[in-house]
């Protein structure tokens, strides 16, 4: 039986909110340890079980570039086997139109691009210009729609780049604009090497308000690289925003982005919304449970907070 926090209700908070889990996408990218197929259709069995969803499940990316995901085809087809057209329902990243071809080939209804706010993560994760992904995504995002696909749109260091430094507001608003402008159905800021501070998320969400983006067509997406991804959280709350990327067990980090640590821990944020009286519909225990399960094959135990206090 887990412990729980008090719970003690603040006033103009979302009553719900929706947790887009990304530890099997986000969280296993990075890792050395290779993972088998079979384990990876095990956890994001258990994390659906769990009442997680959306669970995105991988990246139909160059398998040269994210190896640890090259067995994306194999992946989703041991999910259908299992879990039959369910597993058609979980989102995947896609790049581009050869990214969509292998989605589509597998009847996947729901992508994710993932464009950058800065000139040298374009370069780095995408192997494009900033003008240049614009151009990649936009015959990709074209083909999806007309599919009838759902497109989310990750837009990557909106808070500061390892490369570049700071980067300015109005310049993470205008690409965050162009994904939208594009057809993204959702738009995930991404705070891709945990630099973001409270006012800093405030200000971006009321900076995307001026220009007519409603907080309901936002996402958060927090690295804890600084121990902020739930202040950031909250600061998200307290603007409205109601669906934030977390990963199981705090896994996760770009392998193209230079300083990029551990995802928002779910369980973390599953406290923190537990404590706020806050509803989300996951059973923490049964994502502590898959967490710790998890960091045995990986050889390592999970950062996540929340985790090592509760075995404890
Ligand atoms: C975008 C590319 C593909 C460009 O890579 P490229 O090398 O420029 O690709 P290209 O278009 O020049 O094609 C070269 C070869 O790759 C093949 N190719 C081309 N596309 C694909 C594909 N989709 N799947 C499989 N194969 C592909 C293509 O068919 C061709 O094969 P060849 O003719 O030489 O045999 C590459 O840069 C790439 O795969 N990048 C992905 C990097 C990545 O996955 N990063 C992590 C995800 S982003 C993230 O983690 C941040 C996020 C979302 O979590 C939010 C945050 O925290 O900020």
């Amino acid at each position: 039986m887990t412990d729980l926090p008090a719970v003690v209700r603040h006033d103009g908070l979302p009553d719900r909110v929706t947790i887009y889990e990304v530890g099997a996408r986000d969280g296993l990218q990075n890792e050395k340890t290779a993972i088998d197929t079979g384990v990876k259709a095990d956890l994001i069995t258990r994390l659906l079980e769990a009442g997680l969803s959306p669970v995105e499940a991988t990246s139909f990316v160059h398998p040269k570039w994210v190896p640890q995901l090259a067995d994306a085809k194999e992946l989703m087809n041991e999910l259908v086997d299992r879990l039959g057209d369910r597993a058609r329902e979980l989102p995947v990243l896609v790049p581009n139109e050869k990214g969509l071809d292998r989605a589509l080939e597998l009847g996947l209804r729901h992508i994710a691009v993932f464009g950058s706010a800065t000139e040298t993560f374009a370069n780095k994760n995408l192997n494009q210009s900033f003008d240049g992904q614009w151009a990649m995504f936009e015959p990709t995002m074209t083909r999806a729609k007309d599919a009838g696909m759902t497109v989310r749109g990750y837009l990557s260091m909106c808070f500061g780049d390892p490369w570049e430094g700071q980067v300015e507001i109005a310049r993470v608003v205008e690409a965050g604009k162009r994904l939208l402008d594009l057809g993204a159905d959702e738009l995930s800021l991404g705070d891709t090497i945990g630099v973001a501070t409270a006012g800093h998320v405030k200000a971006l969400i009321a900076a995307f308000a001026e220009e007519g983006v409603a907080t309901d067509r936002l996402a958060l997406h927090f690295h804890d690289t600084y121990g902020q991804a739930l202040a950031n959280t909250l600061a998200g709350l307290q603007c409205g925003v109601t669906t934030f990327d977390a990963s199981a067990g705090g896994l996760g980090g770009c392998p193209y982005a230079k300083s990029a640590t551990g995802n928002l821990a779910t369980e973390d944020l599953l406290w923190m919304l537990d404590g706020l009286g806050i509803e989300h519909g996951v059973d923490l225990d049964a994502v502590a449970d898959t967490s710790r399960w998890l960091a045995d094959h990986l050889g390592r135990p999970s950062p996540s907070a929340v985790v090592r206090a509760l075995r404890s």
